[in-house]
């Protein structure tokens, strides 16, 4: 898909194509929508962005609270949205055992009490050996440091759920 192909498109249909770049936020491409026309991808890219950078904290940490726990209920329940459930699927989050599962069902319970919001993480450029590390680290991080890092993570997320829709390589977005 090139962009004057999305800069073509009414509102209903960037909203389907593009509403969950950010995970169950659709809001956002709603407002991303206005926006255009977008000169490039990297555009288009910035402006999801930048409405996230722009929200109040009560905001940011709301879409945190939109994402799934990691190998969590939802998973379990097959109730991930598309796009998450092949992200964890790629990670090998969908094939633990159980101690690894309840493991991180302990850490993840342990983030969420401590921050307020789930524990966010790129799952593609991850994998279920390094997730649990990587969770016990951020867990000693101090609350305003984590929602910038919850926050890059969601970036990272987005960033490579566009390139996939544009079918760009997401190292050059
Ligand atoms: N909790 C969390 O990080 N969830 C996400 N990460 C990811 O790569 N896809 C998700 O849904």
């Amino acid at each position: 898909m090139n962009i004057e192909k999305v800069n073509s498109m009414d509102f209903g249909e960037f909203v389907d194509v593009f509403g969950n770049v950010i995970e169950r936020c659709p809001l956002i491409a709603a407002a991303v929508w206005s926006q255009r026309p977008f000169s490039d991808l990297e555009d288009l890219e910035k402006h999801f962005f930048a409405f996230i950078d722009a929200l109040p904290q009560s905001g940011q940490e709301g879409i945190l609270r939109c994402h799934p726990d990691l190998a969590g209920r939802e998973q379990q329940r097959g109730t991930l949205s598309a796009e998450s459930q092949r992200e964890q699927s790629g990670a090998g989050l969908t094939s633990l055992g159980a101690d690894e599962r309840q493991q991180l069902a302990k850490l993840n319970a342990q983030y969420r009490a401590r921050f307020g919001f789930p524990f966010v993480l790129a799952a593609r450029l991850s994998d279920r050996a390094a997730v649990p590390g990587e969770l016990e680290r951020r867990l000693h991080s101090q609350p305003a440091q984590e929602l910038r890092t919850a926050l890059g993570e969601v970036k990272k997320i987005g960033h490579l759920r566009l390139a996939d829709l544009l079918d760009a390589d997401s190292s050059r977005l």
